[in-house]
């Protein structure tokens, strides 16, 4: 595609303002020798947060925090109950400190229902409609019409959701027009996916770099307003469907590296060779780094954003698409493998812990280990599930479950510290009580 293709109309060419292509945000207070003074900005006052779930609820937060009016919208009224009365709990100690904070209580207001606003971030989920895995973008357009009596000339719509290709230019920029505001013209349009780490959200939002793509340099610039309040990272400007695009080949750069390694593994169990420790020496080369086989990816991000560049390209995505069948196989490969422990007993009654997409979340979106459990209990096998991270799978005293479920076999599939933790305490009991014990996780993926 080239740059007067018309699906890029309103896209300008990479508007870098340092030297090295970036700029510290908020930082450039006037023009440089020989620029043109740059119109002044609108001011940001009010934002009016479309979505407040993993992504929209910290961002809501962070610039609630720093004196914003920040109105967060979602469609689940129980969420916005839960907000506007302090009664959310999330499971990051920086982020409840801020739900608690005097500052957030002021500032914030959770609403069913948009408001009018000086910017408006969307960051509604963008699923993928199963099996054909074609993108969902109903609530994305669910989202727009909402906003859209609400927009008014000289606002920004900023969309943070992960969108594939051509969205903004294909979907974004028709629903403006449909309320009747030219993007660019009379109205500011940017796209600045959020790629905060699940883990570590309120760090990576504060000091992350933030790729903005914009219809015109305006749009970039007021995008970049709107973080400056707290972003401590960089700011790289640039069109709209590469900043589309830059979100989605970074996630796909990690999936097809998990699928390497497990592939790697795959291989090592196949020759009866521990591949975890082979992949650490090779990572003693100055020139690899190779990651951690898993037994599975799950979270909401790399099972499905890969997809999104399948779907505008399906010839160039073999690599891809293998790599994301690959991973998707990982589950399956470590029920096996307990299948193969549990065989031998009669009535087995198994210990699951472990239910998160990865250790230290409580996340449970696509986790390889639910459906590891849900395998397994398919098969008739008796298996009792639990989660320090996860509500209604929690528990106080890992000691405590062991004794009352008293388990012929405890699988750990996802290694929360706590768990390897506690694990590794009672391991003498375990073995006293002839307990068997696997332990599946990143860097220890087949072989427990
Ligand atoms: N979870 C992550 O790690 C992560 C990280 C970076 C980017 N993203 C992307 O950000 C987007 C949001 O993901 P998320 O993890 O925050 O999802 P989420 O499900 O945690 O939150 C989305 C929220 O939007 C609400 N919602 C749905 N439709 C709505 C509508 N029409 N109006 C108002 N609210 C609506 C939902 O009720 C939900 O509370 C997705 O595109 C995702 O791919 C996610
Ligand atoms: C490019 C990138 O970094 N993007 C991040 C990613 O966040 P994430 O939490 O989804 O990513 P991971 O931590 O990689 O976990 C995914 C799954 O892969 C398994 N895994 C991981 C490493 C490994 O060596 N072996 C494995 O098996 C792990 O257990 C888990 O199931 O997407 C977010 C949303 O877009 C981004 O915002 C965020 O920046």
């Amino acid at each position: 595609m080239t740059s007067s293709d018309p699906r890029r109309d309103g896209a300008v060419d990479s508007a870098r303002s340092g030297d090295d292509g970036c700029e510290p945000a908020g930082t450039r207070d006037g023009p440089g020798p020989g620029e043109p003074e740059a119109p002044a900005l609108e001011p940001i006052e009010k934002v009016v947060v479309v979505g407040t779930g993993f992504v929209g609820l910290p961002l809501a937060l962070l610039l609630a925090d720093r004196g914003k009016r920040v109105v967060g919208v979602d469609i689940d009224s129980n969420l916005v109950r839960a907000i506007n009365e302090g009664t959310l709990h999330v499971d990051e100690a920086e982020l409840q400190a801020l739900l608690e904070s005097d500052a957030v209580e002021r500032n914030l207001e959770a609403r069913t229902e948009p408001t009018d606003g000086d910017a408006f971030v969307v960051s509604v989920p963008t699923p993928l409609t199963e099996p054909t895995k074609s993108p969902d973008l109903s609530a994305l357009e669910a989202a727009l019409d909402s906003i859209r009596p609400h927009l008014e000339p000289g606002d920004l719509v900023n969309v943070e959701s992960t969108v594939p290709p051509l969205t903004c230019a294909e979907t974004v920029v028709p629903a403006l027009e449909a309320a009747g505001l030219e993007p660019g013209a009379e109205i500011q349009l940017a796209h600045s996916p959020e790629r905060i780490l699940p883990g570590d959200v309120f760090a990576e939002l504060v000091t992350n770099d933030r790729i903005i793509g914009g219809i015109d340099e305006r749009s970039r610039r007021r995008a970049a307003a709107l973080y400056e309040p707290f972003l401590e990272g960089r700011v790289y400007y640039t069109d709209l469907l590469s900043a589309e695009l830059c979100k989605l080949v970074e996630n796909t750069y990690r999936d097809v590296n998990v699928a390497l390694a497990n592939e790697f593994a795959l291989i090592g169990e196949e020759l009866d060779v521990d591949m975890s420790e082979v992949i650490d020496l090779a990572n003693y080369h100055p020139r690899v780094d190779i990651l951690q086989p898993g037994i599975g990816v799950g979270g909401h991000c790399l099972p499905i954003d890969p997809w999104f560049l399948n779907e505008v390209d399906p010839e160039h995505t073999n690599l891809i698409t293998t790599a994301r069948r690959i991973n998707d196989k990982m589950p399956a490969v470590a029920a096996r493998k307990v299948r193969r422990t549990l065989a031998p007993l009669a009535d087995p009654t198994v210990v699951a812990l472990g239910a998160a997409y990865k250790p230290n979340v409580d996340d449970r979106r696509n986790s390889p280990a639910e459906r590891i459990v849900a395998d397994l209990r398919a098969d008739g096998y008796r298996v009792r599930h639990y989660d320090r991270h996860v509500d209604a799978l929690a528990y106080d005293e890992l000691r405590a479950v062991l004794e009352r479920e008293s388990p012929d076999v405890v699988v750990q599939f996802v290694p929360h510290e706590e768990t390897v933790a506690a694990l590794a305490e009672h391991r003498a009991w375990l073995d006293d009580a002839g307990i068997e014990l696997l332990q599946f996780g990143v860097g220890n993926p087949i072989e427990p």
